[in-house]
């Protein structure tokens, strides 16, 4: 079932535009990865699925009472503040205990109930983070860049709970990442923007494609094949690997 769908979307800040004539879909259940450059409209793109950016053409559809969980890159808090782990998860609608514990344990750290929020560590933070996105059972999840900070077996480690998650609750996962080979690998499906849809497809399509070497390189395959596990569902969402052309001029290498 599709969840979120845009067609012949267009954004633009003022005159200039930075995405053009996207066609996405997300469905339940799935994985997909939005990689690109700096720049190159991902955080728009997921501005406007959220309902944060009005198209300048082309349509964004969500099916009607959808529910998403939003997962920030960071989030400040103020260090003076004591808050445990617990209350940050009550603000700013009060949760039952036995709901905070639910999400905590599906974000992998039941443990960190009563601990400090500013004593947490980057990768803990993350999870609490996730944790509250997952509140309210969202149909499905955004996270934008969820994983800054962390190192590589942290990330990895964060997007093993995310499969989790998916697997556990059938929630769809829509992410942007710069970690290419650990998110290449976590997701059903890949999209590359570079101001337009470069190249979508899975993985393996997508690290072969030459739209996504021209941005970034092909160093990427082997950490595939190393990172890459194996899914054992199968998903018949009738996508196609597409490849365009890319327009942009490419910072290759
Ligand atoms: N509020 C805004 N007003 C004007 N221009 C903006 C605004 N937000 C983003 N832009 C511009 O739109 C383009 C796309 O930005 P966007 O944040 O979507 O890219 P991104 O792919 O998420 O980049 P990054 O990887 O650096 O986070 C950039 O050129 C950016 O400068």
């Amino acid at each position: 079932m599709t969840l979120i769908e845009t067609k012949g979307l267009s954004l633009r800040y003022g005159g200039a535009t930075v995405l053009r004539d996207v066609n996405f879909s997300l469905s339940q259940g799935e994985i997909v990865t939005i990689v690109g450059p700096n720049g190159s409209g991902k955080s728009s793109l997921l501005r406007a699925l959220i309902g944060a950016l009005r198209p300048a053409s082309g349509t964004v559809i969500r099916k009607p009472g959808l529910k998403i969980g939003y997962v920030p890159q960071k989030l400040q808090i103020d260090g003076t503040l004591p808050l445990t782990v617990r209350r940050f998860l009550s603000l700013p609608v009060r949760q039952t205990q036995t709901v905070t514990t639910a999400a905590l344990t599906q974000a992998g750290v039941p443990e960190l109930a009563q601990r400090q929020m500013t004593d947490l560590s980057g990768g803990q933070f993350q999870r609490v983070l996730l944790a509250r996105a997952l509140l309210g059972s969202p149909d499905v999840l955004i996270l934008d860049e969820a994983t800054q900070g962390l190192d590589q077996p942290g990330a990895a480690a964060f997007y093993r709970q995310i499969e989790e998650v998916r697997q556990r609750t059938g929630v769809a996962i829509l992410m942007v990442s710069h970690d290419l080979h650990v998110v290449m690998a976590a997701s059903d499906r890949v999209l590359c923007l570079n101001g337009h849809v470069c190249c979508e497809g899975t993985p393996e399509v997508v690290a072969d494609a030459p739209e996504y070497r021209a941005l970034f390189g092909s160093g990427t395959q082997g950490a595939l094949a190393l990172y890459r596990h194996h899914h054992t569902h199968d998903h018949d969402h009738g996508h196609h690997h597409d490849h365009h052309e890319c327009g942009e001029d490419h910072n290759a290498g």
